[in-house]
């Protein structure tokens, strides 16, 4: 079989898109799979490297814009839609998804004029704009919570979660065990673009952290513009700390954590809890309606996260997080447990299984 993942633009909507790719491959050596993204998006660095065959369409957004950007928008959307009908008529594909994202759009509406079977998933609480239209001319609708339900046909939205790719579950699992001592290991990322409020907040909680200092073990990731800054920042208050632009590798990272402290992107939230990690989470108050919040929430209402919004965000009230948590290792552990109890591990297999009628 044959399927096309489209979509992408963050590493949150990509990697859910990978880890079907990797499970549809699984199945059968004669699956085959193209993805169809922008070239401005993280899947144009990306898939290369990791061996998928990508084609590039022309797709941008429409929210927020004024009329005259709105018709260049529309002009992209309908190039976008003649290279999607010529995509879809080369490779033939039994299926394609939408992973969420500009790209999506115009080869779903190119598929479904060519009666080719349609599928989105949504990885957020609260579904963005693209998927919210296109909900209404697919066969297929994955959510990964339970909230996006009310956004979308009844009898077409199944609740599968979010698939995470293998190397994080796999990652994960064989490396455990955590370095003994009494260092406090803390991821830092903001998602997978990096986050210039976390990193100036978590250099502005050091001084606040001054008797615990030599007990942190900092991973940190900034995003592409804030290494220097970011690196110079820990060297000079004297703090153990691994600062890159972007991790490779998020398996071992997570892996290592005693605690995660990031943005609230859905694919985040979805490792962290297969992963089992306790987070504090940083919601971005900029994305579509406050979604990360509300990602964030769902974990918040069942004691498997804890969360400071930005407006209270200070090195201070950061810090105060950090300590509480250092100080109370059983605090750590029961968001651990309830994080867990969250986690969606089989989202990929249930994706496939309900596209290719084959469970
Ligand atoms: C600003 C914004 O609107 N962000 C959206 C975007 O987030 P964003 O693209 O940041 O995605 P997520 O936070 O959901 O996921 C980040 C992904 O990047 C990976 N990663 C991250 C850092 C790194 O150094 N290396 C790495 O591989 C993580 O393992 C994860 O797979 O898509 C998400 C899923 O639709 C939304 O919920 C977010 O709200």
């Amino acid at each position: 079989m044959r399927l096309i993942i489209a979509g992408g633009g963050t590493g949150g909507h990509l990697f859910p898109g990978i880890a079907v790719a990797e499970e549809f491959l699984s199945r059968s050596p004669e699956n085959e799979v193209l993805f169809v993204g922008t070239e401005r998006g993280i899947e144009a660095r990306l898939l290369p490297k990791l061996g998928y065959k990508l084609e590039l369409i022309s797709a941008s957004g429409m929210k927020g814009m004024g009329t005259v950007k709105k018709l260049m928008s529309a002009g992209r959307l309908l190039y976008g839609y003649s290279q999607s009908r010529k995509i879809l008529k080369e490779f033939r594909p039994d299926m394609v998804l939408g992973v969420g994202g500009y790209a999506s759009a115009p080869i779903l509406l190119a598929a479904k004029g060519m009666g080719i079977r349609r599928f989105i998933h949504e990885q957020n609480a609260f579904p963005g704009l693209t998927n919210k239209v296109l909900s209404r001319i697919v066969d297929g609708i994955f959510i990964s919570m339970e909230e996006a339900a009310a956004f979308f046909p009844k009898g077409i939205t199944q609740m599968t979660g979010n698939p995470i790719r293998k190397e994080i579950l796999w990652g994960f699992q064989e490396q455990r065990e955590r370095e003994a001592g009494d260092a406090f290991r803390i991821l830092v990322f903001g998602g997978s673009a990096g986050a210039q409020r976390i990193n100036s907040a978590m250099l502005e909680a050091l001084p606040f952290l001054e008797s615990v200092k030599h007990k942190l073990r900092i991973t940190h990731q900034t995003g592409d513009k804030d290494v220097a800054r970011v690196r110079e920042g820990y060297q000079g208050q004297g703090v153990q700390a691994q600062v890159l632009s972007f991790i490779d590798n998020m398996s071992a990272a997570y892996g290592a954590a005693d605690l995660v402290i990031c943005r609230a992107g859905a694919t985040t939230i979805a490792e962290v809890t297969a992963c089992g990690k306790g987070c504090v989470f940083i919601p971005y108050p900029y994305a579509a309606d406050d979604h990360q919040r509300k990602n964030a929430e769902s974990l918040v209402h069942k004691g498997a996260a804890r969360m400071v919004l930005e407006e209270d965000l200070s090195g201070e009230r950061l810090a105060a997080e950090i300590s509480d948590l250092m100080e109370h290792p059983e605090k750590v552990a029961e968001l651990e447990k309830n994080a867990r109890f969250l986690a969606q591990l089989d989202a990929a297999q249930a994706i496939v299984a309900a596209m290719t009628g084959k469970g």
